[in-house]
């Protein structure tokens, strides 16, 4: 049976990172394949500046301590997506881009970009949340009739080329059970039909995978198999359960273990649960645990003994420098409840590919700031110290212990960390500070002031981000543009956008945002608390990049943000300029957050600065203010039973901000995800006045939700997938709203697009909004 009993498992080092950020120290990566795409530079070249950013990745981790003789350096790197390099190691790319596979299976770079990108008519992959972060994967489509192959053996060429500099790296896969569940089915498949249903059909790839990669020399493999702690992917508990019990039956037991490498399954973003014992149950040898999210097992678990267990004490999505002491107490502990057969090692909770490079590579950060956190290469060190420690005693790391115990020290008492004023304010609110009127006097007193037609239409906020505004905000960050410049060319820019929407004949109007390098980035800039980063660049999805702020310390307004920008947009039109905040929920989920606190009081922070803003705009004489929380969904917690707590901190916050105003000022919020359903009781909760959510891409299902939940306010379901360069005809979005007029009562309805229009072109966006007002003025002529 077991064939393990033989063979000793090969050394694992006593400290290993799962994962390390792979843009690029200067986003590298980005701009050469950006430059790919628009034509500018060949497939060998983006090769090359692959390659030499992985050899420098293995350079550096070796020189921040990693072992270089054993597997503790992750071989993760993508060009993209390491689910669609998933699907194009398992040759299951959707039968539409068929002709972009050679008779190999494999893609080449141009036709892995397209199948991430979609072309004319064939669209990309679905692109969504990966777990609880602000990364996105593309989402496999699976169906009865997918072919699995072994498509692709770039993770052995990757492993192979570390090898050869002399560097014995750990290759890192997306498993299969958490490929399946992260997977959806192809359009056309049966009722009933799930991809976890084709777990048996992929395992032979991955086995064949395995045993190249012994081939080639690796003695360990990371798969990743987060499906395992969340309740939230499309296959129910049982299904994880038996899904996890035959594929490691399949990749450890039935493999000699001399043919394969050791197998270590990494279970990043929460507690594996009930998952735990079945996974230790198996033939894999050893299993990485999020240590930050989860907990410590309680009692030693059956089956851990003889394995390697990875205890990920150091947080790997979030930036504070760790209290080493602690970690490597729990360490221990771990070393206790995984008894003395089993061995541990330091680790990371997740990949680092959620925090920046390099600390030290910031240096306008105030020194103490700084002093407080730890990015990617920190953050290695830190795992490495307590590598030393797990090895040697804690005396061996004494030093780092104290560093880090006297930065934690100094951020305690820092000035700003704890502002009275701020928190007495909070303090004193009254449940009525969270409280709108009866929405029924609200809408009859907002149809009374703002006099729209049906089917009023908007955006929802930004415009296209254009080269020479980024141009502008580079020039003035680097202090080559005055202030006055740079706004007077702001203003020009907010000019040519009013314009533009008035001649399309939009009913509600607004600024564009061109001011804004980021909708989360700028608010905490002009916020007491947060620090911004000049390159903490963080990979969003595929080349596209943030630099989520640091919230530190306890938040406030130093003066109106928006107001000024909003009124000269007002200045300039008769119709009604909508203003644009970002919600507290989004600015949390997009920021690294302080940890010394409930995210709850930190949101109740930076709502009530919001506050302050919306009742300035509504002193402004502007009508109506839109929220945004596009992050709502995306911070629900991963385990089922955790969700009311959260959805009652985050419904609370938005409340906060948005409830000063009077009946007759309209808010708005913007959400841009299509589950509309899973949280439809926070979006009731919310009490906005309108709310616009993503839609065009599943044909305003969502509306079906809305109207049998009875949901009695205004809903704008967006009518232009701004995530494709298509150009929505106005026969398609007149069918789109046909539909959506049948479903809802017509005074709930608004019609804009699924999202912000920065990402796409004048040329995409001008005829799109044409179409969606053609539309839409056909369709008021039928009502
Ligand atoms: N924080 C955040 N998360 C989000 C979203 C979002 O809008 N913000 N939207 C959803 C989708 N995610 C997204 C993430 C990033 C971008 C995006 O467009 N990112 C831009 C950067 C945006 C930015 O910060 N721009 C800065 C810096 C621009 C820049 O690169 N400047 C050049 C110089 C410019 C020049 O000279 O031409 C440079 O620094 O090298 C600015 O405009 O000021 C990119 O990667 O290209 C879009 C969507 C979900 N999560
Ligand atoms: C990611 S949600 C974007 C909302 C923002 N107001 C925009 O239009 O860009
Ligand atoms: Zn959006």
């Amino acid at each position: 049976m077991t064939t393990n009993d033989t063979t000793a498992t090969p050394e694992f080092p006593a400290g290993t990172v799962l994962g390390y950020p792979r843009i690029g120290p200067r986003r590298e990566l980005k701009k050469a394949i950006e430059a790919f795409w628009a034509g500018r530079t060949d497939a060998a070249e983006v090769e090359a500046v692959a390659a030499d950013l992985r050899r420098r990745t293995r350079t550096r981790l070796a020189e921040l301590g990693l072992r270089t003789d054993l597997p503790a350096i992750p071989s993760a790197f993508s060009f993209y997506d390491q689910v669609l390099d998933a699907t194009a190691l398992l040759g299951a790319v959707p039968a539409r881009f068929a002709d972009l596979v050679g008779d190999d299976g494999r893609l080449d770079l141009a036709g892995y970009s397209t199948v991430a990108r979609g072309r004319g008519e064939d669209l990309p992959l679905e692109m969504t949340k990966w777990f609880d972060t602000n990364y996105h994967y593309l989402v496999p489509e699976i169906g009865p009739e997918t072919e699995f192959r072994y498509a692709s053996d770039r993770p052995v060429r990757e492993f192979a080329e570390g090898l050869a500099d002399g560097v014995l790296t750990r290759p890192v896969i997306v498993g299969p059970v958490t490929y399946l569940a992260l997977a959806k089915p192809t359009e056309g498949a049966p009722e009933g039909f799930s991809p976890i249903d084709r777990l048996a059909d992929v395992l032979p790839v991955y086995a064949e995978l395995l045993r190249d990669l012994r081939a080639a020399g690796a003695t360990w493999v990371q798969l990743d198999e987060p499906a395992l702690v969340s309740d939230s992917v499309d296959a129910t508990p049982e299904q994880l359960h038996a899904a996890v019990a035959e594929a490691y039956r399949a990749l450890a037991t039935q493999i000699p273990a001399d043919e394969r490498p050791a197998i270590l399954v990494a279970a990043p973003y929460g507690d594996l649960g009930e998952a735990l014992p079945l996974l230790a149950a198996t033939d894999i040898e050893g299993i990485a645990l999020d240590l930050v999210r989860g907990a410590l097992p309680a009692e030693p678990v059956p089956g851990l003994a003889g394995k390697v267990v990875v205890g990920g004490v150091i947080d790997g999505h979030n930036v504070w420098r760790a209290d080493l002491g602690r970690a490597l107490d729990r360490l221990e502990s771990l070393r206790g409840i995984a008894g003395a057969e089993a061995t541990v090692a330091a680790g990371t909770s997740t990949s680092l590919f959620h925090v920046p490079h390099d600390v030290e590579d910031e240096p306008a950060l105030d020194p103490t700031l700084r002093s407080w956190l730890a990015f990617a290469d920190q953050k290695v060190a830190e795992v490495a110290a307590l590598a030393t420690g797990l090895a040697e005693g804690g005396l061996a790391v004494k030093e780092q212990i104290l560093a880090a115990d006297a930065a934690l020290a100094t951020r305690r008492n820092a000035p700003g960390v704890v502002r009275p004023e701020v928190r007495e304010r909070l303090a004193a609110l009254g449940e009525d500070a969270f409280q709108r009127g009866d929405f029924a006097d609200r809408k009859a007193a907002q149809a009374q002031r703002l006099q729209l037609p049906p089917l009023p239409t908007t955006t929802i906020g930004s415009f296209p981000q254009t080269p020479d505004i980024r141009k502008a905000r580079a020039a003035h960050d680097r202090g080559d543009l005055s202030t006055a410049q740079y706004e007077d060319e702001m203003r020009a820019e907010i000019r040519r956008v009013v314009e533009l929407q008035e001649s399309i004949g939009l009913d509600v109007l607004v600024h564009g945002e061109p001011e804004r390098n980021d909708m989360v980035q700028y608010f905490a800039e002009n916020l007491d608390g947060f620090a911004v980063t000049q390159n903490g660049w963080v990979q969003s999805y595929g080349s596209r990049c943030t630099r989520p702020s640091i919230l530190w310390g306890d938040v406030s307004r130093p003066a109106p943000i928006t107001v000024g920008w909003t009124q000269y947009t007002q200045s300039l039109t008769s119709k009604p300029v909508k203003g644009m905040l970002t919600g507290p929920v989004t600015i949390l989920a997009w920021s690294f957050v302080r940890d010394d606190q409930p995210l709850g009081d930190t949101a109740n922070q930076v709502a009530l600065a919001l506050r302050d803003e919306i009742t300035d705009l509504e002193a402004a004489g502007i009508a109506i203010v839109q929220v945004d929380e596009p992050a709502l969904r995306e911070l629900l917690p991963l385990r089922a039973a955790d969700h009311a707590a959260y959805l009652d901190w985050s419904v609370r916050s938005f409340r906060l901000a948005t409830s000063g105003v009077r009946a007759d000022t309209q808010i708005h919020t913007h959400l841009c995800y299509s589950e509309f359903g899973e949280v439809i009781g926070a979006i009731d909760g919310l009490d906005a006045d309108v709310t616009s959510i993503e839609a065009a891409r599943s044909k305003m299902e969502i509306l079906g939700d809305i109207a049998d939940a009875g949901y009695p306010r205004a809903v704008g379901p967006g009518v232009y997938d701004i995530h494709s360069p298509r150009v929505p005809s106005e026969a398609e979005v007149t069918e789109l709203l046909e539909s959506a007029v049948k479903s809802i009562a017509v005074d709930q309805l608004w019609v804009n697009p699924d999202c912000g229009l920065k990402t796409r072109r004048y040329e995409e966006v001008t005829p799109s909004l044409e179409s969606i007002l053609a539309a839409t003025r056909a369709v008021r002529a039928t009502l």
